[in-house]
């Protein structure tokens, strides 16, 4: 706007002075750190159930269970009933993981999925939305007429959880929804394997698009395999996925034993190591994984007690940082594992978003070192193309901590970051 005429108070107007720039909670491709993550929008109705309740609705135990709308209905008045529902919270696995990225890293996150266009008090979009951090940014969703699903979370007397997801419109995500510019200014982008078992919905393209993006921008992806009968059911097609897209699988060991056909955690994550970079193995009470590779002239040994397994000394070179295996002139393989954060929390009562919560600690890392890299790119730290700012030991280190903080709360998400005295997670793990 112009000046109006003449004035003797010299800032009284201040024409030549640019616009403050006010902050935005909508992601700027171009000037934030951030990392997107696609997912059915999903919000979890938390039941506790007897073991005979499972089997009478024939729903296996500690499996993601799809249920039709009618059976979805019988289950629900059977809890309201009998009064067992004791909350509602946001869900969808990659929904946990990208809330909890944005708690740990207190930085921004995208969500790409569906959102009820119309929002009632008290409906599953209500609660989602309730449950979701401000730091997650959800101007890309797409409006839908209908519910988003509803994970109904039965968790039994042992605390573990099983789900029945009523899908309600969460799988009509369509590729007029995923914008290219978003993906590609992403420190990555995460995802899972759960839209193959929708075949005929929109979300499977929609998130092959999203993938596509990812490699044309060299947006590292992660893929996290969500159940073990989806595996089974889709083994094939999941292998030529995670061949020509994934960079960071992620995973419990009962998925990686579905995968590959092996029992044990190490000889699984070695085995699909020769697919991607990096493996995000979790084992509940026998701890995690962290596996991926190195060039063999940046290797570094661990101070650790050596470990072996399945392969000899395999934690040996824990102590060097990951790297794409197409980046290592002389790629080598390193294996780090962890026990749980001070054995686990004395008793457990939902072991739900454990995993998610370590892989979202495992973003962070790879976000960090996004950030540090654009910020000083002379850096030592990026003397070679590493894909996450920490080594294999550590960041094993802090997403068993991260873990164990989403079993304490007893919720799928993390209600907070980690204590600050934390920031040095090296000193205060040991210490305890
Ligand atoms: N019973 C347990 N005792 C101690 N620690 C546990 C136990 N269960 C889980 N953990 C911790 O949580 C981490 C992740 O747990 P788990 O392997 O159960 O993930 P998950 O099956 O992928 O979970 P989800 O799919 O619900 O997110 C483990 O690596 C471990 O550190
Ligand atoms: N996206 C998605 N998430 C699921 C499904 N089944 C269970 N989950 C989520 O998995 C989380 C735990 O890892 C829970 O919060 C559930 O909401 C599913 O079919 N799709």
């Amino acid at each position: 706007m112009k000046f109006p005429g003449r004035r003797k108070l010299k800032h009284y107007f201040p024409v030549s002075q640019p616009k403050p720039i006010l902050p935005t909670s909508e992601v700027q491709p171009d000037k934030d750190t951030y990392i997107v993550g696609l997912d059915e929008t999903i919000v979890d109705v938390v039941a506790n159930v007897s073991d005979a309740f499972l089997d009478k609705f024939s729903i296996k135990k500690g499996l993601s269970n799809l249920v039709d709308a009618d059976t979805a209905v019988e289950i629900f008045a059977e809890l309201t009933a009998e009064q067992c529902i004791s909350d509602h919270f946001a869900g969808g696995t990659i929904g946990n993981t990208i809330h909890n990225y944005s708690v740990l890293a207190d930085d921004k996150s995208v969500l790409f999925g569906v959102m009820s266009a119309n929002i009632g008090l008290g409906s599953p979009a209500y609660h989602y939305i309730c449950h979701t951090s401000s730091k997650v940014d959800m101007n890309h969703l797409q409006g839908v007429t209908g519910d988003i699903g509803r994970g109904i979370t039965l968790i039994t007397p042992d605390g573990e959880r099983t789900f029945a997801i009523a899908p309600g419109d969460m799988d009509e995500l369509n590729t007029d929804h995923i914008p290219e510019s978003i993906v590609a200014g992403a420190a990555a982008l995460v995802t899972c394997a759960y839209p193959l078992r929708h075949q005929a919905k929109p979300i499977k393209q929609a998130m092959i698009m999203a993938l596509k993006h990812s490699r044309q921008h060299n947006v590292p992806v992660a893929l996290t395999l969500g159940t073990t009968h989806l595996v089974e059911e889709h083994r094939d097609e999941l292998l030529e996925l995670i061949k020509e897209y994934v960079t960071v699988l992620a995973m419990n060991e009962s998925e990686a034993e579905a995968l590959t056909g092996l029992s044990d955690p190490l000889a699984a994550a070695n085995r699909i190591l020769d697919h991607v970079d990096l493996v995000l193995l979790t084992a509940g009470a026998e701890g995690m994984y962290l596996c991926g590779h190195t060039e063999e002239a940046l290797k570094r040994e661990t101070t650790n007690p050596i470990k072996s397994g399945h392969l000899a000394d395999f934690n040996r070179w824990e102590f060097s940082r990951p790297m794409a295996k197409s980046a290592c002139q002389h790629p080598i393989k390193v294996f780090s594992h962890i026990d749980p954060y001070l054995g686990g929390p004395e008793k457990i009562r939902n072991t739900n978003g454990a995993g998610d919560g370590a892989l979202s600690a495992l973003l962070h890392d790879i976000s960090a070192n996004h950030f540090h890299k654009e910020a000083q790119p002379n850096s030592t730290k990026h003397l070679a193309p590493f894909l996450a700012y920490s080594s294999f030991a550590q960041i094993c280190k802090y997403a068993n901590r991260v873990s164990y903080e989403i079993l304490v709360q007893n919720a799928s998400r993390l209600s907070r970051g980690l204590p600050e005295r934390e920031d040095s997670l090296e000193e205060a793990y040991w210490e305890q």
